[in-house]
């Protein structure tokens, strides 16, 4: 805007001075304005260019230059004698582009300097060249008040369209948020989601490796968790899951990374935790889920969990980690259900006694 603004004036300066040079002007005063003019917006452009505006309120200096331009406008309206009539027409212009980056307080500031502004410069007319106030200068008038009048509908527009696209813009951030969310996390538990988990098992894998510190992953499966649904609806069933992933969540630290895997399985990773340590908690877990009840109606509904739990061996893949917790967990579930087993490197499953 500051460029436009300056390019703008220089151009209005330029006719400024031919009008003086046909001689309907004070060539000298002329001169003197078309130089305070030009210089004080080219002044205000550098500045704003420098950066060094940037702590003001208003770091492009709209105001200062509109309010500028309005005066020199005025003053060339009183130099320009007879041919003033064509300083509305270029202050029109550069009221208009200054539109753009007002707001609609600071436009309605702006035109009512405007037109005090121009009713001194018609006032002076009068008194510098002793003609009176004639219609021509009323005209000349009331095209600076209809261009005003432009200009703030002009801002009201831009001001509602900003609007809508600020509204657009909250929307889709709002949009690209839950799609986030929904990316990274089980919608009915609001646990992480396969995808995300395994991204984050990846991540805590490659911290393993480097730091050497143990890495356990646990599978936890809720038992006949089809006899649930069968018995009291999916609805409960829902519920059930709900609630196991809060209890879960409870017996945990917040460090340790709890997701649904699918269906009512679902991963606990514990890093820089010993395999003891794990399967300690592990069986806490087992115990908080089976002390818990969910009431339906009257009835109160108890289910249990088995959990299958493996430590990451350095250097392995990860499936092959999840695959000893898995074979793990279908030893827990074949053994009896509501139970922890730890899985080991090469021997057999060990079951802790539920
Ligand atoms: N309500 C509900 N049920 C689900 C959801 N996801 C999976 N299920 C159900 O979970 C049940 C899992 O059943 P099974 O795989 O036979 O396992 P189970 O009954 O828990 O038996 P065991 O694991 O052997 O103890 C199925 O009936 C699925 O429909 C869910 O989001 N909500």
């Amino acid at each position: 805007m500051a460029l436009l603004a300056l390019a703008l004036m220089a151009s209005g300066a330029g006719v400024m001075l031919l009008i003086a040079h046909a001689g309907v002007a004070d060539a000298r005063a002329v001169l003197w304005w078309a130089v305070l003019s030009v210089g004080g917006l080219a002044a205000m452009a550098a500045l704003v260019r420098l950066g060094a505006t940037q702590r003001l309120a208003d770091p492009s200096l709209s105001i200062p230059q509109m309010a500028w331009t309005i005066t020199s406008g005025a003053v060339a309206y009183v130099l320009a004698g007879e041919a003033r009539g064509i300083v509305p027409a270029v202050l029109a212009m550069i009221l208009f582009f200054g539109t753009f980056g007002l707001s609609l307080a600071q436009m309605l500031g702006v035109g009512l300097y405007a037109l005090v502004a121009f009713a001194l410069a018609v006032t002076g007319t009068a008194r510098f060249d002793g003609s009176r106030y004639g219609t021509l200068d009323a005209a000349y008038a009331a095209m600076v008040a209809i261009v005003l009048l432009g200009c703030l509908a002009l801002n009201l527009r831009i001001q509602q369209i900003r609007a809508r696209l600020q509204e657009q813009r909250q929307e889709l951030s709002r949009a690209l948020a839950l799609n986030r969310e929904l990316a990274t996390r089980d919608e009915l538990t609001g646990l992480l989601n396969r995808r995300h988990m395994l991204e984050l098992m990846q991540l805590e894998q490659r911290r393993a490796d480097r730091s050497g510190r143990n890495l356990v992953l646990a599978l936890l499966d809720i038992d006949h968790f089809k006899h649930i649904n069968d018995t009291h609806g999916h609805a409960v069933g829902d519920r059930a899951l709900q609630a196991f992933a809060a209890t879960v969540r409870a017996s945990v630290r917040n460090t340790d990374v709890l997701a649904r895997w699918g269906g009512e399985e679902f991963v606990l990773m514990l890093s820089d935790t010993r395999t003891d340590d794990a399967a300690d908690l592990l069986e806490r877990v087992r115990c908080a889920v089976a002390t818990q009840a969910l009431h339906d109606g009257g009835a109160s509904v108890c289910f249990t969990v088995s959990i299958g739990l493996a430590s990451y061996a350095r250097g392995e893949a990860l499936e092959q980690t999840l695959e000893r917790a898995d074979r793990a967990l279908y030893t827990a579930k074949d053994s009896g259900r509501d139970r922890v087993v730890v899985a080991t490197l090469h021997s057999p499953a060990r079951s802790l006694a539920a």
